[in-house]
């Protein structure tokens, strides 16, 4: 029997074990906070998301690569502010050893990259789908967990490989049923913004920070952004021109501001170009206010934004150069992007694209009297063998496997009766004709 003590969070239920009278505390069920369990329905429309993920990889002819959850802390502490390094789930493990679930996947790759030295023929371009953390207080309530697909593209400097990684998020849309109605790709390159810090001469070491705090453009208020700039180190007259450029949304204009020779607007209009041959231009804009918010970019970056402006960004990437280096490494041109999997499920449902995913079994297999139950195990594991899934049923009423096979969507329903047995038949009742036939063991499969 049960007596319930409220408590702070929740209802604790003390059940006293009637052997021996010991209490124990029903567990919670809830999982921790900010993750998420998956039940079948959830997990089929997850599978079918990753599934058009890792086609689409394929497509483009990247390989699977897999990196572990759990990483060294060193590999995320970078001085920028950005959000994700002052989230980082992060602990000291029993050896002492300063770990953190990883808050994203590209370093993982750089330190396998690394790791493997020269003997990588470059340019390689992987994937992988992995669950990323952060740590946040819950006064957000925000999810602590999410599985993002990344693809990456090392060893290639030239505007194609960022062409290659829009091409390959927009086939995803496309697979998907979104179309360029419902979404865009901001695109941009921070050498643009390089170029404003050093036509107002403020320092390189500012780049990162600059770029962190321009990214809460949209975010945050303008004055917010500001103050930090200002914080930072960048002069009034330096914030003005900074913010005057971020608003720039032609190339007329930002050529007007920095000269057409500079090296982002030539890489943006490189990329505009491609885009013809690759069928993608009426997905991109440029935008200039577009930074992204990960320290380590260094040329183009772009993001694809939902144009009805409900959502957070479904997608992001960009250009990072520098990012071996900072690690001690060769210098190795490298772009990439990471595609989270709750957005984009939001987006599917506001579209009303959800698919209609359900359990699909082929075959159900019932003995129709107890000791029929080894025959109808030897039909079953014969049918798996032949690649068809089944589900066998025992200590069930006829009604019951009927109405079970239909909530499955199972394709035939086969029934072994004795009398048929005798005569080394079953009965089978197609699900989909309805029709209702005798047929030989052997001509089952
Ligand atoms: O994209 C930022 C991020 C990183 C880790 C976990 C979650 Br949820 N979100």
């Amino acid at each position: 029997h049960k007596h319930s003590t409220s408590t702070q969070d929740n209802i604790v239920q003390h059940i006293t074990n009637e052997n021996d009278g010991e209490v124990m505390e029903a567990i919670d069920t809830n999982p921790p906070r900010g993750t998420r369990d998956f039940t079948p329905e959830d997990m089929r429309l997850r599978s079918w998301l990753f599934q058009n993920f890792r086609e689409v990889s394929r497509l483009l002819s990247f390989e699977e690569v897999d990196f572990p959850v759990l990483e060294s802390e060193a590999l995320f502490i970078r001085k920028a502010g950005e959000e994700i390094t002052q989230q980082l789930y992060n602990f000291e493990d029993k050896g002492g050893r300063r770990v953190v679930l990883r808050p994203e996947i590209t370093p993982s790759l750089a330190r396998l990259i690394m790791k493997q030295g020269k003997s990588l023929s470059l340019p390689l371009k992987w994937y992988t789908i992995g669950q990323c953390w952060r740590y946040e207080r819950m006064t957000r309530g925000r999810r602590r967990e999410h599985y993002q697909w990344n693809m990456d593209i090392i060893g290639i400097s030239k505007v194609r490989a960022e062409a290659e990684l829009i091409y390959a998020a927009v086939l995803l849309f496309e697979r998907l049923g979104i179309t360029a109605s419902d979404v865009g790709i901001r695109v941009s390159s921070r050498k643009v913004l390089q170029a404003v810090l050093e036509k107002y001469s403020i320092p390189q070491h500012l780049f990162t920070k600059v770029c962190v705090i321009v990214d809460k453009l949209n975010k945050i208020p303008i004055d917010e952004i500001q103050n930090e700039l200002i914080s930072v180190g960048v002069s009034l007259g330096a914030v003005k021109g900074i913010i005057e450029v971020l608003s720039l949304k032609s190339f007329p204009e930002l050529e007007a501001i920095l000269g057409s020779d500079k090296e982002g607007v030539a890489d943006l209009k490189k990329l505009f170009f491609f885009a013809e041959d690759y069928g993608f231009s009426q997905w991109i804009q440029l935008d200039v206010s577009v930074v992204r918010g990960l320290a380590y970019y260094t040329g183009i970056v772009f993001e694809a934004f939902d144009r009805d402006g409900k959502l957070r960004a479904i997608c992001g990437g960009g250009r990072y150069d520098k990012l071996f280096s900072m690690f001690g490494g060769d210098d190795t041109p490298a772009c990439g992007f990471g595609f989270g999997d709750a957005v984009i499920i939001e987006l599917l449902k506001d579209k009303g694209l959800l698919p209609n995913l359900s359990h699909k079994v082929d075959d159900i297999v019932f003995p129709l009297d107890g000791e029929l139950e080894g025959p109808a195990s030897r039909i079953a594991s014969a049918l798996r063998r032949n690649g068809r899934s089944v589900d066998l049923i025992e200590d069930k009423r006829l009604k019951w496997v009927f109405k079970h096979a239909e909530r499955i969507g199972a394709n035939r329903l086969i029934l072994v009766g004795n009398s048929e047995w005798q005569q080394g038949m079953v009965r089978v009742k197609d699900l989909s004709t309805r029709e209702e036939s005798n047929v030989k063991i052997e001509e089952l499969c």
